[in-house]
């Protein structure tokens, strides 16, 4: 479809955001408290991640929809504060189901939808990014966005009535590229390619500008006893 203008007319994205519960999440993450096992900090790194993620899609305008997959309830209740809809993890079989039941969600609420996934651990998010990216993507049936590292996905999208078919987890981008998804080659994009796993990602992400909620929480981490 083509605007007055003759530009094509931007898509409408719904983003589908996966979240494990809390308690499990953010395995990798270990800083400054990492000797404090019942530390409550993790948890709370990766709720603020997600809200400061949710927060940042919120912002953009090329996203119409934001829904998050979790069967935490406290991400739950903050996230759909944020304006997100709140999709049960019915499958609790890992990232990609989570992911596949969230996209049938939305196309049955919105059969015409542009659907992308989203990792919830972008606390550097800036809305002007992800917008550059969901852009560049609405050119192609499938894309996807390679993680800072290298080696990982942050971003994966469907054009209306073409199937996410989801590959996350580890080495995904070679997967991707496999599976016949487009990269998507922005430079300038780094706040959607910086997700955090560990404390080194988390200081990088930190050096982009972390989002509010996980600015503060970064500094309590910084500051908490070894
Ligand atoms: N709903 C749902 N989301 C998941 C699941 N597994 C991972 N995720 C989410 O998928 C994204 C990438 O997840 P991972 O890097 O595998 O997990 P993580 O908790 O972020 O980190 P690690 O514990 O270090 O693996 C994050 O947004 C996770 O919260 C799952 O089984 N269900
Ligand atoms: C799930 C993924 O991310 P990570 O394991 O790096 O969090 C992925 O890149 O597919």
């Amino acid at each position: 479809m083509r605007t007055d203008n003759g530009r094509p007319t931007p898509l409408a994205w719904t983003l589908v955001i996966p979240l494990k519960p809390l308690a499990r999440a953010k395995s990798r993450l270990v800083g400054p408290f990492a000797r404090q096992e019942t530390t409550p900090l993790r948890p709370s790194l990766a709720l603020a991640f997600a809200q400061d993620t949710v927060a940042a899609v919120a912002a953009c305008p090329a996203v119409r929809d934001v829904v998050v997959v979790t069967d935490d309830e406290l991400a739950g209740r903050e996230l759909g504060a944020l304006g997100a809809l709140i999709v049960r993890d019915e499958p609790a079989t890992g990232l990609n189901a989570a992911l596949r039941h969230g996209e049938r969600a939305v196309r049955a609420l919105r059969p015409e939808a542009a659907v992308a996934a989203l990792n919830a651990d972008l606390p550097a998010l800036r809305p002007e990014e992800l917008t550059a990216v969901l852009d560049n993507a609405a050119q192609f049936p499938r894309a996807f966005l390679a993680d800072a590292a290298g080696i990982g996905t942050t971003l994966l999208s469907a054009a209306p009535g073409t199937e996410l078919a989801p590959a996350f987890g580890g080495a995904s981008r070679a997967r991707h590229t496999a599976s016949g998804a487009v990269e998507i080659a922005l430079a300038g994009v780094e706040s959607v390619r910086q997700d955090v796993d560990t404390w080194e990602d988390l200081e990088a992400a930190h050096r982009l500008g972390l989002g509010p909620r996980s600015a503060e929480m970064f500094r309590r981490s910084a500051e908490s006893p070894a």
